[in-house]
């Protein structure tokens, strides 16, 4: 009997501290959706019953958005998903003083390679971002470009000869993700690779490994982004064992061998974080014209501490991971864009030919990829349908009350702005499923609406993508080679007028099966 007391009187204080802790957003004053017991929306995901994580959000946005915010659960976490675009842009950029953090763990000793730009937060992000924002500057991506247009070339004579031989259809992910895995390689480490025609390259093979489906990688990277401070206390290392291992040797290897010959040079990654680890800061060369592009007034605050060993192969590491999956995926969704709007295609390859021809240039040069607008058009509008990064997150470092409303919410709330969402709403895009690169004619965000911030492919603010220009570089010359050697359709007719299934393992949207595309060789 007093058994039973006792299991009576723990079933009931489960019960109130359930009750209690899912009150959260209702203490707050906060319109909030009912949470399902102990884990919250992580039921969902973490039993796989959503199609992707963009779409689990983008539903969230169409059935919330007149709410303006909505308070969610993530098992007893609260998190503030933020539909509003004239709230996100306060969270972006106006008081992005109360909001620069993105909550994710950083533990260098679990994970020697976690404390990277993406995952640092308060002043230690901030002196990285500026140390490393020379590294990006149109300046220092023409230096680059010629290992760039390298890969280009290597890409152009694969597919060449394949087409001789006899093949010409092509799981167009996997290549263009040889071709940015070659790029980011050579850049990052400086170690000219050819993972095109060499598909067992171990580039490739850690590229592969870090988007694997793996289902216990997954719940790891699920627990880190819903549920940060638990990973922190399970000492939850997310990196596996053999990538960690071959990016710490590969760039001990490579710092070994530059530091011992003085006289090498190389306008690459490498080189720059080089000098932020000898020298503390990045040297701006006479001849860049970059001082438009980066406020060096920020240099006069910064500290000139040098960077470590461990943070060079992060930064390094991080770059590979962020640098090759997405401009690879985002390459690819346009060619299958274009591939289901012919017409579109080839007004692209009319505007290549036409640049190609007034430069009398069979090479495509740094600045005849400026001036192929309309391929830009193109991309702006893939990445408008298909946010690559679904799914944008903040922490609030501050308590905040949003202007002109009630709302305040605490500092530690973990935030959510669902791209995917507000990139297919038609109050912004008419049709919004329909591919219209004309959207972005005459308009940066492709809308007319310009109220707050809704468009938002490599996110904004002073948190915004540190790789932009070299994410649309490398798109560009790769779509750009492309599309003036061959034409593209779909193999399998059907996704003609259907959308592709997106791989719910994945964070970045991805299609679920691979989307093979058929080349034919342009007169
Ligand atoms: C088409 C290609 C790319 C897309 C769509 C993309 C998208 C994004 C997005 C959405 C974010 C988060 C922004 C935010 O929270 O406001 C981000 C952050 C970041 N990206 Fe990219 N990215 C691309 C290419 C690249 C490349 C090529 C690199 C480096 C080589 C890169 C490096 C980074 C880094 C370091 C951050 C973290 C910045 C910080 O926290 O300060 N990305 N990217």
């Amino acid at each position: 009997m007093s058994f039973l007391i006792f299991i009576v009187l723990i079933a009931t204080a489960i019960y109130f501290i359930n009750q209690y802790l899912f009150s959260y957003w209702s203490r707050q004053g906060i319109p909030f959706k009912k949470p399902v017991f102990l884990l919250g929306e992580l039921s969902a995901i973490l039993s796989r019953n959503v199609p992707s994580l963009g779409e689990f959000f983008e539903n969230f946005y169409k059935n919330y958005k007149q709410s303006r915010i909505l308070g969610i659960y993530f098992s007893y976490r609260p998190t503030l998903m933020v539909c509003d675009p004239i709230l996100i842009q306060e969270i972006m950029i106006k008081d992005f003083g109360s909001f620069h953090d993105r909550g994710i763990p950083a533990d260098e000793e679990i994970d020697p390679l976690s404390a990277h730009l993406f995952s640092l937060s308060g002043q230690r992000w901030r002196d990285l971002r500026v140390k490393l924002s020379p590294t990006f500057t149109s300046g220092k991506l023409k230096g680059m470009y010629p290992t760039i247009f390298n890969c280009a070339q290597t890409m152009q004579k694969y597919l060449e000869k394949e087409m001789k031989n006899g093949t010409d259809n092509f799981d167009t992910h996997d290549l263009l993700a040889r071709f940015t895995t070659s790029i980011i390689s050579s850049v990052a480490f400086g170690i000219e690779n050819d993972c095109i025609n060499d598909r067992e390259n171990i580039f490739r093979k850690m590229g592969l490994k870090i988007f694997d489906n793996d289902y216990k990688l997954m719940i790891k990277n699920i627990l880190a982004t819903f549920l940060p401070k638990l990973t922190t206390k399970l000492r939850m290392k997310r990196v596996v064992q053999e990538v960690e291992d071959f990016f710490l040797s590969v760039v001990r290897q490579t710092i070994e061998h530059r530091d011992s010959n003085e006289s090498y040079q190389r306008k690459d990654f490498m080189q720059l974080l080089i000098q932020l680890k000898n020298q503390g800061f990045i040297s701006v060369d006479k001849d860049e014209n970059d001082e438009d592009e980066v406020n060096f007034d920020d240099f006069k605050s910064l500290d000139t501490k040098k960077l470590t060993f461990n943070q060079v192969a992060a930064q390094t590491f991080l770059f590979f991971v962020a640098g090759f999956e997405t401009s690879s995926s985002t390459s690819n969704l346009c060619l299958f864009e274009l591939s289901r709007n012919p017409k579109i295609q080839q007004k692209v390859q009319e505007e290549i030919d036409q640049v190609m021809k007034d430069a009398d240039s069979t090479d495509i040069t740094y600045d005849m990829l400026q001036k192929l607008k309309y391929l830009e058009m193109c991309i702006d509008e893939t990445l408008r349908k298909f946010p690559i990064v679904p799914l944008l997150v903040r922490e609030c470092t501050k308590n905040h009350t949003f202007s002109g409303t009630e709302f305040t919410i605490e500092k530690g709330t973990q935030i959510f702005i669902p791209c995917q969402g507000l990139h297919r709403d038609p109050d912004f895009y008419a049709n919004p499923m329909e591919f219209d690169p004309e959207r972005f004619r005459d308009s940066p965000n492709g809308s007319k609406n310009t109220r707050g911030l809704f468009y938002l492919p490599f996110g904004d603010g002073p948190r915004n993508c540190i790789g932009l220009r070299m994410g649309k570089l490398q798109t560009k010359i790769g779509l750009a080679t492309i599309l003036s050697k061959f034409s593209c359709k779909l193999v399998d007719e059907s996704l003609m007028h259907k959308e592709f299934e997106a791989d719910p393992s994945q964070f970045i949207i991805k299609p679920k099966v691979p989307i093979v595309i058929k080349f034919m060789n342009r007169k």
